[in-house]
Formats: structure tokens, C-alpha cells, sequence
């Protein structure tokens, strides 16, 4: 465990440069209500403090927290503020449909795997898949890894039990606990390993891409992928914040979990000028999305500032999808719609393992590639829980085809990743979707 001196700043003297929103007046588009903010000069990358933040980590050591908290604050940015605005500006052809996503990576990040070979193996993943699917779909595809801060998990139970009978925290992550049952205690010292890892991932990311990028893509000390991860813990979030910009990532995410309207991690959002992702699962309605757009977006006319991430489960999308998409065209906002084909699609075999199919992953795609098109709509990303080891976590119907087969590699701290194959196969597969599609149309 890493030693620091903490050294105490005085809280509350974070900058605040706030562009302060005129008020307008509401107006309504159909049935939808629209009521512009002008709350934003409200915002502080600490406002979030006064909602309440769900999945939230309960330390025995509150003290040791902000510490640690106020220690992060004065550490360098892990990335700069022109690398967040370059990657806006390039999603904001996303948005308009004139390029694409491809986000993946682990479901949560192990400390770990913070080795060479094995980041190495998860950029060049990231950059097959992006190759494969320029060549599909005809445009620009954009690599985004869920990598180098991917270290925080939200989780249905907070607890668990032990066959002993004793009640323990749940795994949630590296920034968090370990996964040793008898290590589980939530420990404020594991975000500063958090930090240095994902400084350490960053460098590694920057070396592979000017060490092994196509000579096109060559430019020394550029990274060849945008970082992401989910912006879960707070604390952590916030004390990497440095005016409007999350420094700890290109762009974060809001989980399905944590984005309740009036919660602590929208608020903590809608001041940023990063790129956010928002996970949308089956039971959101369309006027809960609109509002949550308003809320991180209200000014509508920032195309791609904001990414719904849709995660229905395949066989659902047909009914729940269309009428989110046509609220949220009707608002007038432009996000970017992404479809994460891995979270609706998890199910545990009958020994408990997770696991997904990756024809289900597949289906989920195709039925949410149609529900767009169908509505004039564009899907503009694809989002994916991976890794670049030849790993035996989802189920496929080549080498891991039954449960059994689960066991020869699985390695996965917390969801089912697909394997490198697995995950090449299924871009690939949804790009002859696309062709056959745009062919037949
Ligand atoms: O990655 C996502 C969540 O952390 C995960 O799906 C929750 O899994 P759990 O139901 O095992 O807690
Ligand atoms: C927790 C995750 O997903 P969701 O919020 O969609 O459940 C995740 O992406 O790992
Ligand atoms: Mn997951």
C-alpha cells in the first residue's frame, strides 16, 4: 500500500469561472415540456454534495477520505482540456450521423493488469475493431477504451455473504476494495493506486499508439484512443475536476444505476464541458430521458455533448426503444445514440456464473440498428465490455459453447467480457448487417 503525505488544502477555494445561462422562457414542443436552465451558476465541481448520490461508498474512515480527496486535488490532469474539446468536436459529427463509435473494454479494471502486453493487446483490439468498422459502414469510427479509470462498480447488492455466514462488502472495484473476500473493507488509499495506474495506463496507451499506430494515425504524444470510464465515485470524480473539465478521462459515463434526475451524480455532470455518456435501460421512460438531456444539455444546441447509451436486452428493444427516440427527437436535442448490446443480455448459469451469449449481443444491435433507421434516427456508436486476452466469459458458438467451457479462462473481476475473438466477431458481423441492410434499403 502506497505511503502518502497529505498535505490539507483548504476546500471549498476550488476555481469557479461559471457562463451563466440566460433564463428563457419554457416552451412546449408537442407534449413534451421543455424548461431551459438557469441553474448552471449554481454548479461547482462540489454541488453535487448537497443531492443525494446513490451507490455511494460508505468509508469507516470519513477523515481519511477527504485527505486523500484533498491530495488527488493537487495532483497533475491525467488528460488536457484541448484533448476533451477535440473529442467533442469530433462527436459532434457523431451526432449528425457522419461518424462513428466504437467504446470497449473491461467491466472493471483490474490493478492487476496494468502490464504492457496486456493494455497493448486492448488498444489493438480497439483499433481492428475501428478498421473493420470504417471499412463497414464507410466513415470515420472513432476508438474510445473504457481503460485507464475504469476502476469504480456500481452493484445490485452492496453486501454479501460468505457460506461462513459473515456479511461482507461487495466487490466494487479496485479503486474501492480487492476482491479477496478478506480485503473487502473500502479503503480511500486505493484511489490514489487508482490515479498513479491510470497515469501509468495513459502513458502506456500514448506509447503503444506512436510505437505501433498505422503511419497515418502516427502523431508523438497524441493518444490514439480516448479514455472513459464510469463516473461513479464522486469524491474521486470531483477532486480530478479542475474548472468545467473532468481531468481524469476524455469523457465519463453516468450509470443506469445513478442517474436519477435529481441526483448527485447529474448534478455533478451538467457542469462539465467533458463528453457524457448515459446508460438508458429498459424501465426509463422517454420523459425521464428528455429531462435528463435538458438537465446535462440545456442549451440544445450542443449536438453530441451528450450520449444516450441503450441497453434494453435483445427482444425488448422493439417495444421500449421507439418511443424514446421519438421524445428525444421531438425535444430537439442531438445526442448521439449508442447501443451497449452487454448489460440487457447478462444472465447466471446454474452455478452462479455471469455470463452472456454473443448472439444475443449481436441481436440486441441488429434490432437496435433497425428501431433507429425505421425512425429516421441514427445509431452512432457501439459500446462493449471486452478485453484483449483470449479469455472464456461469454458464451459463443465456437469454443465456449456450454457452461462448462466457462470455466477454462475466466478471469473477470466483476461482468463477463467478451474475448478478443469474440469481440472482433461481433463488429464484424454487425457491419455485414449494416452493408446488407443499407444494400437492401
Ligand atoms: O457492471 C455492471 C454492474 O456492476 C453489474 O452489472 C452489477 O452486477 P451485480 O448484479 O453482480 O452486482
Ligand atoms: C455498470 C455498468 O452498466 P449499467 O450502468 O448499464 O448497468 C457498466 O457499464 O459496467
Ligand atoms: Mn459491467
Amino acid at each position: 500500500m502506497v505511503q502518502t503525505q497529505i498535505q490539507m488544502p483548504e476546500l471549498g477555494l476550488l476555481p469557479t469561472t461559471f457562463t451563466k445561462v440566460k433564463p428563457a422562457v419554457t416552451e412546449t414542443i408537442r407534449e413534451i415540456t421543455i424548461t431551459p436552465t438557469d441553474h448552471i451558476d449554481t454548479w461547482s465541481p462540489d454541488s453535487w454534495r448537497t443531492k443525494r448520490a446513490a451507490q455511494a461508498v460508505e468509508y469507516a474512515d470519513k477523515d481519511a477520505l477527504e485527505e486523500t480527496c484533498a491530495y488527488l486535488r493537487q495532483l497533475p490532469p491525467l488528460v488536457n482540456p484541448s484533448e476533451i474539446e477535440q473529442a467533442r468536436a469530433q462527436l459532434y459529427h457523431v451526432a449528425l450521423g457522419r461518424a462513428f463509435v466504437i467504446q470497449g473494454g473491461d467491466c472493471a479494471e483490474s490493478f492487476h493488469d496494468i502490464k504492457y502486453d496486456i493494455i497493448k493487446k486492448k488498444v489493438e483490439l480497439l483499433r481492428q475493431q475501428s478498421e473493420v468498422l470504417e471499412e463497414a459502414l464507410g466513415m470515420t469510427v472513432i476508438p474510445l477504451g473504457r481503460i485507464a479509470g475504469q476502476y469504480a462498480k456500481p452493484r445490485s447488492n452492496p453486501f454479501e455473504t460468505l457460506p461462513s455466514g459473515e456479511k461482507i462488502h461487495a466487490f466494487r472495484g479496485h479503486n474501492v476494495n480487492s476482491e479477496d473476500p478478506n480485503r473487502r473493507q473500502p479503503d480511500p488509499n486505493r484511489l490514489l493506486l487508482g490515479y498513479f495506474y491510470a497515469a501509468a495506463s495513459q502513458n502506456t496507451i500514448r506509447h503503444v499508439s506512436t510505437h505501433s499506430a498505422p503511419s497515418a494515425g502516427k502523431t508523438p504524444g497524441k493518444s490514439f484512443l480516448y479514455t472513459s470510464h464510469e463516473a461513479l465515485h464522486l469524491p474521486y470524480e470531483s477532486a480530478l475536476t479542475r474548472d468545467h473539465y473532468n481531468l481524469s478521462a476524455t469523457t465519463i459515463w453516468l450509470g443506469e444505476r445513478t442517474r436519477q434526475l435529481d441526483g448527485a451524480h447529474v448534478e455533478y455532470a451538467r457542469g462539465l464541458r467533458n463528453p457524457i455518456g448515459v446508460k438508458v435501460g429498459p424501465t426509463a421512460t422517454a420523459d425521464e430521458v428528455v429531462a435528463i438531456l435538458n438537465a446535462l444539455s440545456p442549451d440544445r444546441s450542443q449536438c453530441g455533448k451528450v450520449t444516450l447509451i441503450t441497453r434494453m436486452g435483445c427482444g425488448r428493444v422493439r417495444s421500449v426503444l421507439p418511443p424514446i427516440i421519438r421524445a428525444v427527437q421531438l425535444s430537439g436535442h442531438v445526442p448521439i445514440w449508442m447501443c451497449d448490446p452487454c448489460h440487457g443480455n447478462t444472465f447466471a448459469t446454474s452455478t452462479g456464473v455471469k455470463t452472456r451469449r454473443a448472439e444475443d449481443l449481436l441481436q440486441e444491435l441488429k434490432e437496435t440498428y433497425i428501431a433507429h433507421r425505421s425512425l429516421g434516427s441514427r445509431l452512432g456508436g457501439i459500446h462493449l465490455e471486452q478485453t484483449g486476452e483470449d479469455v472464456t466469459e461469454c458464451m459463443d458458438g465456437e469454443r465456449t459453447t456450454c457452461e462448462e467451457d466457462l470455466g477454462q479462462c475466466y478471469q473477470s473481476l466483476c461482468d463477463p467480457r467478451l474475448s478478443r475473438e469474440q469481440a472482433l466477431w461481433l463488429v464484424k458481423q454487425f457491419g455485414e448487417f449494416v452493408k446488407n441492410y443499407q444494400h437492401e434499403a
